[in-house]
């Protein structure tokens, strides 16, 4: 199994591209499933993930294509992916595939709303609580689908197709706001989806169904109106930019210090991140296609922060953050509101140095003079990536093991750090 080495203490400087979003080209590509005409998909970043859910695409009868570089773009561009739903020969997700990854279970809504029936096998995904799918499934229910579980899989149907429906999700979810926009798309009639998330991700994935001929209004906002259309149609999508990759590589250079800016990307999307960032004493500026953070000299100043649905601060950026306030100057208290067992890098972090305490759903991380290089392995992708940010400051060599998780969800991490002056290498084997 590959790991990554660090040795701390490099200032990071330069340029670092960021890539489309892992969250958002995911479910858009789910969404070709609700056409036989061509999806094409641009920007998608190159992840584990992502090959995962060609696979399961590929099982149901999806062509695809991964297009060849056009003249001008180079290798941050991210890939073109063309992906055709026309004849779909099986409507299972099994279990051996489905299992790795939180959002390939939404592939239950584009078939049941095309195809009248989804076998889908109950989903995995980081370790980061006990992430149920009762949401999911009351969404589909009220679309008038019939739902039963047969032997760890989901099974769905609707012979008669989908009618539209009202949505009042109990509590924000992600994953429940894009199955019922999908569902609704080709569903009879209305369907009005309250307390909708309000995830860039979820905006993208409306606006990319808009071009496929949905009838879509209030993406972006807790209300989601949908009129349902007899088919969709293909179209050509860019992906947004991966705001938990940006705030990343700002954390990171907030935590070693230096000056870089991140390419191909918007601030707006991780407002109140990079606004917690500014009061850590770190400089955030606008540039025409990114954001430049720079921190020289200064220390680092603790801040409290809880996490919250967008435009909150971001539950994918809590173990960054952490990682940062291990170093800061006083107690910063992080409150983790959106999933019951997201500190599974607390203990890592420790082993570095760190002094956290654990109370109920906060962390109370006290800033330490330094930190020192040690052996680490995390259990998911921002805990891992938490202490890649870590070992960029300790002292000595940090190895961070089961690097598998950050390959889920960065592309290129080494090479854009180690192009930032950090010294960085992946051990293979
Ligand atoms: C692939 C992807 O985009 N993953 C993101 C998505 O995950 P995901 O879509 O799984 O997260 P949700 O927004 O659905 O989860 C939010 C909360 O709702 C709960 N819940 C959810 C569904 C349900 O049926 N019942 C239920 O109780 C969850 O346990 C959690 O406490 O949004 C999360 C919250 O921003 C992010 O951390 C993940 O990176
Ligand atoms: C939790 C995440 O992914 P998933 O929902 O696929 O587990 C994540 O992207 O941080």
């Amino acid at each position: 199994m590959d790991r990554i080495r660090i040795r701390g203490g490099a200032p990071l400087n330069g340029l670092i591209p960021i890539s489309g979003a892992k969250n958002a080209a995911l479910p858009l590509m789910i969404a070709s499933l609700l056409t036989d005409e061509t999806l094409e998909l641009g920007n998608v970043p190159r992840l584990a993930d992502i090959s995962s859910l060609l696979r399961i695409m590929s099982n149901f009868g999806v062509d695809h294509s991964i297009a060849g570089r056009r003249p001008g773009q180079t290798a941050e561009t991210g890939q073109t992916i063309r992906l055709t739903a026309r004849s779909i020969i099986d409507t299972c997700a099994p279990y051996e595939l489905v299992s790795t990854m939180r959002a390939s279970f939404w592939v239950i809504a584009p078939l049941l709303a095309r195809f009248g029936e989804a076998r889908v096998s109950m989903p995995g995904g980081c370790a980061i609580g006990t992430r149920p799918v009762d949401l999911l499934l009351m969404a589909l229910a009220k679309f008038g689908a019939t739902i039963e579980i047969d032997g760890g899989y989901v099974v769905a149907t609707a012979p008669n197709g989908l009618h539209g429906a009202e949505i009042d999700f109990p509590k924000v979810t992600v994953g429940g706001t894009h199955v019922a926009l999908m569902a609704a798309t080709l569903a009879r009639g209305t369907t009005v989806i309250r307390n909708a998330a309000r995830e860039p991700e979820v905006t993208d994935l409306a606006d990319c169904l808009i071009k496929m001929g949905a009838k879509i209004q209030g993406a972006g906002t807790s209300e989601i109106v949908v009129e349902g259309v007899a088919r969709l149609g293909g179209t050509s999508h860019d992906v947004l930019p991966d705001r938990i990759e940006t705030g990343t590589y700002a954390m990171a250079v907030a935590m070693a210090g230096g000056d870089v800016t991140l390419e191909h990307t918007r601030p707006e999307l991780l407002q109140f991140a990079l606004d917690v960032l500014g009061q850590t004493g770190t400089e955030v500026l606008t540039t025409p296609g990114g954001i430049r953070v720079r921190r020289n000299g200064n220390g680092i100043q603790s801040v409290d922060v809880t996490t919250d649905p967008f435009p909150g601060f971001p539950t994918d950026l809590q173990a960054q953050f952490m990682a940062l306030m291990t170093r800061a100057n006083g107690t910063s208290r992080i409150r983790e509101t959106i999933f019951e067992n997201r500190f599974m890098h607390v203990q890592e972090l420790a082993r570095l140095g760190a002094k956290i305490r654990l109370d109920g759903d906060s962390a109370y991380v006290e800033g330490v003079a330094g930190l020192k290089g040690a052996p680490v392995m995390a259990t998911d992708l921002r805990a891992s990536v938490s202490l890649v940010i870590a070992g960029l400051v300790a002292d000595g060599e940090t190895t961070i093991n089961r690097v598998y998780h950050l390959d889920r969800g960065f592309e290129a991490l080494e090479a854009k750090l180690a192009r930032c002056g950090a010294e960085i290498e992946r051990l293979r084997g």
